[in-house]
């Protein structure tokens, strides 16, 4: 079982290397990162994008950017497009988002044609490693789906689930996270969390145990498990955080960020391929965990 990114690393060294098609490498922090992952022998890459700047970025961050072909295209739309294809006709393994906005990739995800569609759900799921706890946290989603309803939230835990068994967690805790762990009908998000934990009792939800509905505390402490009285095998060991809406997604993953200084990655699960997909304002080693995190997907999944 993988605790931590030293862990995520140690098996992508032995899973990989993966190839990974950059869409608008013209990004500092991206193409440190993409270098050290080639560096560490976890990832190759093709660089779709703006040739001139990246080669300019790799010039001022002594980068030998010799090392990886470019395939010059300045259009943000058409760049990712073209990352896009190189998965889907198998000359790559993994799409990574570079300086365009995940609108914009998504929809080169989601394209007819050469797309990567799978018919599954599409859904982000950041992993975090928090100072003083001895196993990975998985919060969906803070990215992508806005109010997900019953069945897309079931999606969403397997999506995560998936991820999960990817780090060799065999069957993770999943908490389906409201403001209190009590149903109350005036708080649909707690109806809804019960009948997640229902479907998991009967075998409707894979891969996982889904407890709820919980709060954050009861979700992640013993001891606030504890104290609140609350007696479940997901209590205070949750792996998985299921969130109710985006935007509590989004909050809850840059307070980790920013308050806490958790070491994070992040990744859409659901199509043919893992695309790493971070904050823009995310760093480089963001990034670089990401990659690592990408490869074990895309080993998975191969
Ligand atoms: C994974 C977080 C998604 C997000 O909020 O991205 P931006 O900060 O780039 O908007």
């Amino acid at each position: 079982m993988i605790r931590n990114f030293d862990d995520v690393f140690k098996f992508a060294k032995e899973r990989g290397p993966k190839t990974i098609a950059i869409a608008c490498a013209q990004d500092a922090e991206v193409l440190n990162a993409i270098d050290e992952a080639n560096k560490i022998g976890i990832a190759d890459a093709i660089l779709v994008g703006d040739k001139k700047k990246i080669q300019e970025i790799a010039k001022e961050n002594k980068i030998e950017i010799e090392k990886y072909e470019i395939i010059d295209i300045q259009d943000l739309s058409e760049a990712s497009l073209k990352a896009v294809e190189l998965v889907s006709t198998g000359k790559a393994h993994i799409v990574m988002k570079g300086l365009v906005d995940t609108s914009i990739i998504l929809k080169a995800v989601l394209n007819k044609e050469i797309g990567l569609r799978s018919g599954n759900v599409l859904s982000h799921v950041a992993v975090f490693d928090v100072l003083g706890y001895d196993r990975l946290f998985f919060v969906t989603d803070a990215a992508m789906n806005i109010a997900p309803d019953l069945n897309t939230k079931k999606q969403i835990i397997e999506n995560a689930a998936i991820v999960a068994h990817s780090l060799d967690i065999e069957k993770p805790k999943v908490a389906a996270i409201c403001a209190k762990e009590k149903v109350n009908p005036k708080m649909p998000a707690t109806v809804e969390a019960a009948e997640l934990e229902r479907m998991s009792k009967d075998g409707e939800i894979s891969g996982c145990v889904v407890g709820g509905p919980f709060a954050l505390d009861n979700a992640v402490s013993v001891e606030a498990a504890k104290h609140k009285g609350i007696d479940h095998p997901v209590a205070g060991y949750a792996d998985i955080l299921l969130v109710p809406t985006i935007e509590a997604g989004n909050v809850l993953y840059k307070s980790m960020v920013y308050f806490s200084g958790s070491k994070n990655a992040g990744i859409i699960v659901g199509a043919k391929a893992p695309i790493v997909l971070t904050s823009r304002a995310d760093s480089e080693e963001t990034k670089l965990n990401s990659i690592a995190l990408s490869v074990l997907m895309a080993a998975k999944q191969s």
